[in-house]
């Protein structure tokens, strides 16, 4: 932080050129940028201190709260919210989970606003002890929030250093909030993943689009299709364009944006994306946009050994990539492109056309 925001860009490309290596083949598109400032569209934060002075934030070395309602990361419309959720705390008598004393109850509040400045919120809980007082006060937060879609309770009663635990509470009816994205309405439940940055995203999956457009594939896969960004945006008349994710909730919302549209060639379906690579014929192209491990060993050498033509690869860790891409030597890099995802951090996303080598294919120009 505190650097300009060209140099933080310059420095990320240089770092993903090294970790990719020379390639004489491979052309590097100009950088996406974005804001540098209130781009996030969430806000995980950890809930400190006490009832009457909550913190929202972090947790310092010792397990104490850190407030950082400021962070110049957040919209102004967000760092908004975050007093009204400090007094919500303190009207419905929410106790803040104490690390080191394990004792308390509200552990986090993740808050996400949608493009036209909808929110979903979500109480993370120790225990469902603090429910019917959330539900009690519910309609004051409504009433001072109003622009609050979704709001749900996740428990995580284990003391673990995680974010959310795996059972979700519905206070609110409506489920879903709408994302919208070039046009394109995704929905977004509590327990699926959303790309940080609304802005950067959108350039993400418009080139991606642009990219798949030119090579004009009948079949395309996205695997870790999260709520269907990619095939949604990649759909067309005639091509049939398959997407797999492990979380149920985000193919429930990936299956309603592509009823929505009525996109007939589109199908979402949950599962493990290597295991439904190696049980389906391949496709013309894939899309992979895995967490930051990578797509791993078996996918990459089953890519390699298959007869799938381009892969769009959008990866949040160039170092996995790199070492995915070592794995599959025969599907070159073709074109890459730095898109700032997270200004004022290291972190970045690098987009990248791969293409396999053959004499008879010429593809990418
Ligand atoms: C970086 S996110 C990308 C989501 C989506 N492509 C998007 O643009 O929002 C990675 C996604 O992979 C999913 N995932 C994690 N492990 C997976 C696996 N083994 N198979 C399929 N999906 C997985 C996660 O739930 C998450 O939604």
């Amino acid at each position: 932080m505190g650097r300009p925001h060209g140099e933080q860009v310059a420095d990320k490309e240089r770092h993903c050129a090294n970790l990719l290596g020379e390639r004489d083949d491979l052309v590097w598109l100009p950088p996406v940028a974005g804001r540098e400032s209130g781009y996030r569209n969430k806000a995980k934060m950890v809930v400190g201190g006490t009832v009457e002075h909550p913190t929202l934030g972090i947790l310092d070395a010792g397990g104490q709260g850190v407030d950082l309602q400021g962070c110049g990361l957040y919209p102004g419309s967000l760092a908004a919210c975050f007093p009204v959720l400090a007094a919500f705390v303190t009207r419905a008598t929410l106790t803040p989970y104490d690390v080191p004393a394990r004792t308390g109850e509200l552990k986090n509040l993740l808050l996400t606003q949608s493009p036209d400045g909808e929110l979903l919120l979500r109480f993370v809980l120790r225990s469902q002890e603090p429910v019917a007082r959330i539900r009690k006060h519910l309609p004051w937060l409504l009433d001072a929030l109003p622009q609050l879609r979704v709001v749900s309770v996740n428990l995580l009663p284990d003391h673990k250093a995680v974010l959310e635990g795996e059972r979700e509470i519905l206070l609110t009816a409506t489920e879903t909030l709408r994302m919208r994205v070039n046009g394109i309405d995704l929905h977004l439940r509590p327990q699926s993943f959303f790309q940080t940055n609304t802005e950067v995203a959108a350039a993400l999956y418009r080139h991606a689009a642009s990219w798949v457009e030119e090579l004009a594939p009948a079949t395309v896969w996205d695997l870790y299709c999260g709520v269907g960004g990619f095939a949604l945006h990649v759909a067309a008349r005639g091509r049939e364009v398959v997407g797999i994710e492990t979380s149920v909730e985000a193919i429930a919302s990936a299956t309603l944006s592509a009823a929505d549209l009525g996109l007939a060639g589109v199908r979402f379906a949950a599962g493990d994306a290597t295991e439904f690579a190696l049980s389906a014929p391949a496709p013309d192209l894939v899309i992979v946009n895995p967490p930051r491990r990578g797509i791993g060993e078996v996918l990459s050498r089953w890519l390699e050994a298959s007869d799938v033509r381009h892969v769009v690869y959008s990866s949040c860790n160039a170092a996995s990539l790199a070492r995915d891409l070592a794995l599959m030597p025969s599907l070159r890099p073709r074109r890459a492109q730095v898109l700032d995802m997270f200004p004022q951090t290291t972190h970045y996303e690098v987009l990248t056309l791969l293409e396999r080598t053959s004499p008879s294919w010429t593809g990418v120009h």
